[in-house]
Protein backbone atom coordinates (compact mmCIF):
# COMPACT_ATOMS: atom_id res chain seq x y z
CA UNK A 1 0.00 0.00 0.00
CA UNK A 2 1.15 3.56 -0.62
CA UNK A 3 2.73 5.32 2.34
CA UNK A 4 0.61 8.30 3.42
CA UNK A 5 2.23 11.59 4.31
CA UNK A 6 2.60 11.70 8.07
CA UNK A 7 0.14 14.10 9.71
CA UNK A 8 -0.31 14.54 13.43
CA UNK A 9 -3.80 14.58 14.94
CA UNK A 10 -4.79 16.99 17.70
CA UNK A 11 -8.21 16.96 19.36
CA UNK A 12 -9.12 20.12 21.25
CA UNK A 13 -12.14 20.81 23.42
CA UNK A 14 -14.41 18.45 21.54
CA UNK A 15 -18.03 18.46 22.70
CA UNK A 16 -20.85 16.53 21.05
CA UNK A 17 -24.14 14.91 21.91
CA UNK A 18 -27.46 13.64 20.65
CA UNK A 19 -30.58 15.82 20.50
CA UNK A 20 -29.21 18.34 22.98
CA UNK A 21 -27.99 15.61 25.37
CA UNK A 22 -24.23 16.09 25.85
CA UNK A 23 -21.98 13.04 25.53
CA UNK A 24 -18.45 14.27 24.82
CA UNK A 25 -17.47 17.05 27.16
CA UNK A 26 -14.57 19.32 26.13
CA UNK A 27 -12.39 16.38 25.24
CA UNK A 28 -8.78 17.15 24.35
CA UNK A 29 -6.20 14.60 23.27
CA UNK A 30 -2.78 16.10 22.65
CA UNK A 31 -0.69 15.51 19.51
CA UNK A 32 -1.09 12.01 18.17
CA UNK A 33 1.84 11.34 15.90
CA UNK A 34 1.89 9.26 12.71
CA UNK A 35 2.99 5.65 13.30
CA UNK A 36 1.02 5.43 16.50
CA UNK A 37 -1.73 3.10 17.64
CA UNK A 38 -4.03 4.76 20.16
CA UNK A 39 -6.51 2.54 21.99
CA UNK A 40 -9.68 4.25 23.21
CA UNK A 41 -11.06 2.34 26.19
CA UNK A 42 -13.67 2.94 28.85
CA UNK A 43 -16.99 1.62 30.11
CA UNK A 44 -20.12 1.12 28.01
CA UNK A 45 -21.67 4.45 27.11
CA UNK A 46 -18.48 6.44 27.86
CA UNK A 47 -18.57 8.07 24.41
CA UNK A 48 -15.95 6.03 22.53
CA UNK A 49 -18.05 5.40 19.40
CA UNK A 50 -19.32 8.97 19.52
CA UNK A 51 -15.72 10.23 19.40
CA UNK A 52 -14.99 8.09 16.35
CA UNK A 53 -18.21 9.20 14.63
CA UNK A 54 -17.33 12.85 15.20
CA UNK A 55 -13.82 12.35 13.79
CA UNK A 56 -15.29 10.50 10.80
CA UNK A 57 -17.58 13.46 10.11
CA UNK A 58 -20.77 11.51 10.81
CA UNK A 59 -21.99 13.88 13.51
CA UNK A 60 -21.46 17.53 14.29
CA UNK A 61 -19.44 18.76 17.25
CA UNK A 62 -17.90 21.82 18.81
CA UNK A 63 -14.15 22.16 19.15
CA UNK A 64 -11.34 21.21 16.81
CA UNK A 65 -9.82 18.04 15.44
CA UNK A 66 -6.81 18.93 13.32
CA UNK A 67 -5.13 16.36 11.10
CA UNK A 68 -2.08 18.19 9.85
CA UNK A 69 -3.44 21.42 8.33
CA UNK A 70 -7.02 20.20 8.01
CA UNK A 71 -9.70 20.71 10.64
CA UNK A 72 -11.70 17.49 10.28
CA UNK A 73 -14.84 19.10 11.71
CA UNK A 74 -14.99 21.61 8.85
CA UNK A 75 -13.40 19.52 6.13
CA UNK A 76 -15.12 18.89 2.82
CA UNK A 77 -16.41 15.32 2.44
CA UNK A 78 -13.80 14.61 -0.25
CA UNK A 79 -10.98 15.70 2.08
CA UNK A 80 -12.30 13.41 4.80
CA UNK A 81 -12.71 10.55 2.33
CA UNK A 82 -9.12 11.06 1.24
CA UNK A 83 -7.68 11.11 4.76
CA UNK A 84 -9.88 8.85 6.87
CA UNK A 85 -10.88 5.20 6.89
CA UNK A 86 -13.73 4.43 9.31
CA UNK A 87 -14.82 1.02 10.49
CA UNK A 88 -18.13 1.25 12.38
CA UNK A 89 -19.03 -1.06 15.25
CA UNK A 90 -21.47 -2.85 12.95
CA UNK A 91 -21.61 -2.94 9.16
CA UNK A 92 -25.16 -1.92 8.17
CA UNK A 93 -27.32 -4.86 7.07
CA UNK A 94 -29.14 -5.06 3.77
CA UNK A 95 -26.09 -4.55 1.57
CA UNK A 96 -26.42 -6.92 -1.36
CA UNK A 97 -22.74 -6.60 -2.32
CA UNK A 98 -20.05 -9.22 -2.20
CA UNK A 99 -17.02 -8.69 0.03
CA UNK A 100 -14.81 -7.60 -2.86
CA UNK A 101 -17.51 -5.32 -4.29
CA UNK A 102 -17.67 -3.62 -0.88
CA UNK A 103 -13.92 -2.95 -1.00
CA UNK A 104 -14.11 -1.76 -4.62
CA UNK A 105 -16.93 0.61 -3.57
CA UNK A 106 -14.80 1.97 -0.72
CA UNK A 107 -11.92 2.54 -3.14
CA UNK A 108 -14.21 4.35 -5.58
CA UNK A 109 -15.27 6.95 -2.98
CA UNK A 110 -11.77 7.27 -1.50
CA UNK A 111 -8.58 8.81 -2.82
CA UNK A 112 -7.42 5.80 -4.80
CA UNK A 113 -7.26 6.76 -8.45
CA UNK A 114 -6.74 3.99 -10.93
CA UNK A 115 -8.13 2.02 -13.82
CA UNK A 116 -10.83 -0.57 -13.19
CA UNK A 117 -8.16 -3.26 -13.31
CA UNK A 118 -5.97 -1.40 -10.79
CA UNK A 119 -8.92 -0.91 -8.43
CA UNK A 120 -9.74 -4.62 -8.57
CA UNK A 121 -6.11 -5.62 -8.04
CA UNK A 122 -5.91 -3.29 -5.08
CA UNK A 123 -9.13 -4.70 -3.60
CA UNK A 124 -7.77 -8.23 -4.02
CA UNK A 125 -4.49 -7.25 -2.29
CA UNK A 126 -6.40 -5.80 0.69
CA UNK A 127 -8.34 -9.05 1.11
CA UNK A 128 -5.10 -10.99 0.86
CA UNK A 129 -3.46 -8.82 3.51
CA UNK A 130 -6.31 -9.63 5.89
CA UNK A 131 -6.32 -13.31 4.94
CA UNK A 132 -9.91 -13.24 3.64
CA UNK A 133 -9.39 -13.86 -0.08
CA UNK A 134 -11.62 -16.94 0.26
CA UNK A 135 -14.54 -14.64 1.20
CA UNK A 136 -14.17 -12.35 -1.84
CA UNK A 137 -17.33 -13.47 -3.61
CA UNK A 138 -19.47 -14.07 -0.51
CA UNK A 139 -22.41 -11.71 0.04
CA UNK A 140 -21.79 -9.35 2.97
CA UNK A 141 -25.24 -10.03 4.42
CA UNK A 142 -24.57 -13.77 4.61
CA UNK A 143 -21.29 -13.58 6.53
CA UNK A 144 -20.79 -14.55 10.16
CA UNK A 145 -20.24 -11.74 12.68
CA UNK A 146 -16.46 -12.19 12.64
CA UNK A 147 -16.31 -12.45 8.84
CA UNK A 148 -18.33 -9.22 8.58
CA UNK A 149 -15.84 -7.50 10.86
CA UNK A 150 -12.96 -8.58 8.65
CA UNK A 151 -14.85 -7.39 5.53
CA UNK A 152 -15.61 -4.07 7.20
CA UNK A 153 -11.95 -3.62 8.16
CA UNK A 154 -10.98 -4.32 4.55
CA UNK A 155 -13.24 -1.46 3.42
CA UNK A 156 -11.80 0.93 6.01
CA UNK A 157 -8.16 0.38 5.12
CA UNK A 158 -8.63 -0.05 1.36
CA UNK A 159 -7.74 3.50 0.33
CA UNK A 160 -4.60 3.60 2.51
CA UNK A 161 -5.85 6.54 4.65
CA UNK A 162 -3.57 8.58 6.92
CA UNK A 163 -6.06 8.16 9.79
CA UNK A 164 -7.82 4.89 10.54
CA UNK A 165 -10.74 4.88 12.98
CA UNK A 166 -11.68 1.37 14.05
CA UNK A 167 -14.62 0.74 16.37
CA UNK A 168 -14.15 -2.56 18.22
CA UNK A 169 -12.58 -4.37 15.26
CA UNK A 170 -11.89 -7.55 17.24
CA UNK A 171 -15.08 -7.95 19.29
CA UNK A 172 -16.46 -10.84 17.19
CA UNK A 173 -13.16 -12.46 16.23
CA UNK A 174 -11.61 -15.73 17.35
CA UNK A 175 -8.17 -15.69 18.93
CA UNK A 176 -6.26 -16.21 15.69
CA UNK A 177 -8.14 -13.47 13.85
CA UNK A 178 -7.74 -11.11 16.81
CA UNK A 179 -3.98 -11.50 16.58
CA UNK A 180 -4.06 -11.14 12.80
CA UNK A 181 -6.07 -7.91 13.03
CA UNK A 182 -3.93 -6.41 15.80
CA UNK A 183 -0.80 -7.36 13.89
CA UNK A 184 -2.23 -5.69 10.77
CA UNK A 185 -3.13 -2.59 12.80
CA UNK A 186 0.45 -2.40 14.06
CA UNK A 187 1.88 -2.71 10.55
CA UNK A 188 -0.56 -0.10 9.18
CA UNK A 189 0.70 2.34 11.81
CA UNK A 190 4.32 1.42 11.10
CA UNK A 191 3.69 2.47 7.48
CA UNK A 192 3.08 6.06 8.69
CA UNK A 193 -0.59 6.06 9.63
CA UNK A 194 -2.41 6.91 12.83
CA UNK A 195 -4.71 4.15 14.02
CA UNK A 196 -7.33 4.98 16.63
CA UNK A 197 -8.98 1.83 17.80
CA UNK A 198 -11.80 1.37 20.30
CA UNK A 199 -11.19 -1.77 22.32
CA UNK A 200 -12.92 -3.38 25.28
CA UNK A 201 -10.16 -5.95 25.64
CA UNK A 202 -7.61 -4.17 27.82
CA UNK A 203 -5.18 -7.04 27.39
CA UNK A 204 -5.12 -6.46 23.61
CA UNK A 205 -4.90 -2.71 24.17
CA UNK A 206 -1.95 -3.13 26.56
CA UNK A 207 -0.14 -5.43 24.18
CA UNK A 208 -0.58 -3.50 20.93
CA UNK A 209 -1.23 0.18 21.59
CA UNK A 210 1.40 2.87 22.07
CA UNK A 211 -1.01 4.92 24.03
CA UNK A 212 -4.20 4.27 25.98
CA UNK A 213 -6.88 6.93 26.16
CA UNK A 214 -9.42 6.17 28.89
CA UNK A 215 -12.81 7.86 28.59
CA UNK A 216 -15.31 8.09 31.42
CA UNK A 217 -18.64 9.90 31.03
CA UNK A 218 -17.43 11.61 27.87
CA UNK A 219 -14.37 13.05 29.57
CA UNK A 220 -10.71 12.18 29.42
CA UNK A 221 -9.69 10.17 32.46
CA UNK A 222 -6.20 8.98 31.44
CA UNK A 223 -3.94 9.38 28.41
CA UNK A 224 -0.67 7.51 28.76
CA UNK A 225 1.36 4.52 27.57
CA UNK A 226 -0.14 1.17 28.66
CA UNK A 227 2.19 0.58 31.63
CA UNK A 228 1.19 3.93 33.10
CA UNK A 229 -2.47 4.01 32.06
CA UNK A 230 -3.52 0.54 33.17
CA UNK A 231 -3.35 0.45 36.95
CA UNK A 232 -5.52 -1.01 39.70
CA UNK A 233 -6.54 2.55 40.60
CA UNK A 234 -7.73 3.34 37.06
CA UNK A 235 -9.63 0.02 36.85
CA UNK A 236 -11.33 0.75 40.18
CA UNK A 237 -12.17 4.37 39.35
CA UNK A 238 -13.31 3.85 35.78
CA UNK A 239 -14.71 0.31 35.70
CA UNK A 240 -15.50 -0.21 39.39
CA UNK A 241 -13.42 -3.37 39.39
CA UNK A 242 -10.75 -4.65 41.75
CA UNK A 243 -7.90 -6.07 39.70
CA UNK A 244 -4.30 -7.10 39.93
CA UNK A 245 -1.80 -6.17 37.25
CA UNK A 246 1.24 -8.38 36.85
CA UNK A 247 3.84 -9.01 34.21
CA UNK A 248 4.11 -12.32 32.42
CA UNK A 249 7.44 -14.00 31.59
CA UNK A 250 7.62 -11.89 28.39
CA UNK A 251 7.22 -8.68 30.37
CA UNK A 252 3.68 -8.01 29.11
CA UNK A 253 0.98 -6.64 31.37
CA UNK A 254 -1.48 -9.21 32.63
CA UNK A 255 -4.77 -7.83 33.93
CA UNK A 256 -6.55 -10.02 36.44
CA UNK A 257 -9.97 -8.72 37.46
CA UNK A 258 -10.84 -10.17 40.88
CA UNK A 259 -14.13 -8.62 41.90
CA UNK A 260 -16.43 -5.67 41.61
CA UNK A 261 -14.93 -2.88 43.69
CA UNK A 262 -16.30 -3.08 47.21
CA UNK A 263 -17.48 -6.69 46.74
CA UNK A 264 -15.60 -9.64 48.20
CA UNK A 265 -15.30 -12.61 45.81
CA UNK A 266 -17.04 -15.77 46.97
CA UNK A 267 -14.27 -18.20 47.77
CA UNK A 268 -15.00 -21.84 47.03
CA UNK A 269 -13.88 -24.48 49.55
CA UNK A 270 -12.59 -27.86 48.35
CA UNK A 271 -16.07 -29.28 48.81
CA UNK A 272 -17.32 -26.66 46.35
CA UNK A 273 -19.29 -24.83 49.03
CA UNK A 274 -18.64 -21.16 49.75
CA UNK A 275 -16.06 -20.79 52.51
N1 LIG B 1 -27.80 7.48 18.02
C1 LIG B 1 -27.89 7.85 19.30
N2 LIG B 1 -28.89 8.61 19.76
C2 LIG B 1 -28.99 9.00 21.04
N3 LIG B 1 -28.08 8.69 21.98
C3 LIG B 1 -27.03 7.93 21.60
C4 LIG B 1 -26.87 7.48 20.25
N4 LIG B 1 -25.72 6.77 20.17
C5 LIG B 1 -25.19 6.76 21.40
N5 LIG B 1 -25.96 7.46 22.26
C6 LIG B 1 -25.73 7.69 23.70
O1 LIG B 1 -24.45 8.33 23.82
C7 LIG B 1 -23.74 7.78 24.92
C8 LIG B 1 -22.38 7.32 24.44
O2 LIG B 1 -22.57 6.26 23.51
P1 LIG B 1 -21.36 5.65 22.71
O3 LIG B 1 -21.93 4.64 21.75
O4 LIG B 1 -20.50 6.72 22.19
O5 LIG B 1 -20.59 4.90 23.91
P2 LIG B 1 -19.44 3.81 23.86
O6 LIG B 1 -18.42 4.26 24.83
O7 LIG B 1 -19.00 3.56 22.46
O8 LIG B 1 -20.22 2.55 24.43
P3 LIG B 1 -20.06 0.97 24.16
O9 LIG B 1 -18.78 0.55 24.83
O10 LIG B 1 -21.25 0.40 24.87
O11 LIG B 1 -20.07 0.72 22.69
C9 LIG B 1 -24.61 6.68 25.51
O12 LIG B 1 -25.25 7.18 26.65
C10 LIG B 1 -25.60 6.38 24.43
O13 LIG B 1 -26.83 6.01 24.98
Amino acid sequence: MTTPVGRALAIENLSAGYGGRPVLDRLSIAGIEPRSVVAIVGPNGAGKSTLLRVLAGLMSAQGRARLGEDDLLDALPEIRAARIGFMPQRLPAGIGLSVIEGVVGALRVGPFAGTTRQVHLRAASVLERLGITHLALETLDRLSGGQRQMASLAQALAGGPALLLLDEPTSALDLRHQLHVMDTIRSLADEGRIVIVVLHDLQLAAQWADRIVVLRDGRLHTDAPPEIAITPTMLAEVYGVEARIERCSRGRLQIMPDALAGHRPRLETRSGKPG
